[in-house]
C-alpha cells in the first residue's frame, strides 16, 4: 500500500499569492488505478515529482508499507513514470529502448530478450525491434515507452497524460496494458483529462483544487 500523509511543497519563487502550497495525502493499495485531474498549472506534475523522487517535499510523509521512501533515490523506490513526452532514445531502436528499462549496460540476459520480444508480440510491435523511434507511429512510440516501463515490474506506475492524442484503438491496446499489471498487483495513480481513460482504468476518482487532492468519485 502506498501511503501519501501531507506531502507538501512550496516553491520558492513563485509569485505571492499565485501558486498555493501544496499538500497531497491519499493511499493507494496494489492493484488500484486513482485518477486525478486538475487544470493547468493545479500540481499535477508537483505530486508526481515528488512520488517519483526528482522533487523534495518540504514535509510529509510517503511509504510503501510503512516503510518510508522518502530517502530512497527514484530507481530505489519501485515506481516507474511514463509521460506524454515518453522520451525515447531516439538513436537507440526499440530494443534497446526497452532493454534499458532492464539493464543500464544493455548488457540483457536472454531472458531479458526474450522478454522484450514477447512483450512487444503483445502490444502488436511483434517484429518492430530493430526500427529506430523515428520510423514508428505516436501510438507505436507510446506502446514501447509504456512497455519499457512495465517490464521493469513496478510497484507503481505513475501515469502522466501517457494515451492523449491517440485514436481509440490505440487507447483500448494501451488500456489492456495497463489493467493486465493491475491483476497483477501494480498501483496505478493516472494523471488524466480525458473522462474515457479515466472512465476506463480508474477506480477512484481526485480532483486538484488549491493544492490539495479532494475525491470526486
Ligand atoms: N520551478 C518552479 N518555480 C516556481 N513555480 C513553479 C515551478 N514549477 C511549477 N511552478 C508553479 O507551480 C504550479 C503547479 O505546477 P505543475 O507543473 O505542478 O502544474 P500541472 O498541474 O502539472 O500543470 P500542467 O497541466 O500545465 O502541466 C503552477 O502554478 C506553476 O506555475
Amino acid at each position: 500500500m502506498l501511503q501519501c500523509d501531507d506531502l507538501t511543497f512550496h516553491y520558492d519563487r513563485q509569485d505571492p499569492g499565485e501558486t498555493p502550497d501544496f499538500s497531497f495525502t491519499f493511499e493507494l493499495a496494489p492493484g488500484q488505478c486513482l485518477s486525478i485531474q486538475g487544470p493547468s498549472g493545479s500540481g499535477k506534475s508537483t505530486l508526481l515529482n515528488m512520488l517519483a523522487g526528482f522533487l523534495e517535499p518540504s514535509g510529509g510523509t510517503l511509504a510503501w508499507s510503512e516503510e518510508s521512501l522518502l530517502t530512497k533515490p527514484p530507481w530505489e523506490r519501485g515506481m516507474t513514470t511514463v509521460f506524454q513526452e515518453h522520451n525515447l532514445f531516439e538513436h537507440l531502436p526499440v530494443w534497446a529502448n526497452i532493454g534499458l528499462g532492464l539493464a543500464a549496460n544493455l548488457r540483457l540476459s536472454e531472458a531479458q530478450r526474450e522478454r522484450i520480444r514477447q512483450g512487444l508480440e503483445e502490444v502488436g510491435l511483434g517484429g518492430l525491434q530493430d526500427r529506430l523511434p523515428g520510423e514508428l507511429s505516436g501510438g507505436q512510440r507510446r506502446r514501447v515507452a509504456l512497455l519499457r516501463a512495465l517490464l521493469r515490474k513496478p510497484r507503481v506506475l505513475l501515469l502522466d497524460e501517457p494515451f492523449s492524442g491517440l485514436d481509440y484503438a490505440n487507447r483500448e491496446v494501451l488500456w489492456g496494458l495497463v489493467k493486465r499489471q493491475q491483476q497483477e498487483g501494480v498501483a496505478v495513480l493516472l494523471v488524466s483529462h480525458d473522462p474515457e481513460d479515466i472512465q476506463a482504468l480508474a477506480d477512484r476518482c481526485y480532483q486538484l483544487e488549491e493544492g490539495r487532492l479532494v475525491a470526486s468519485g
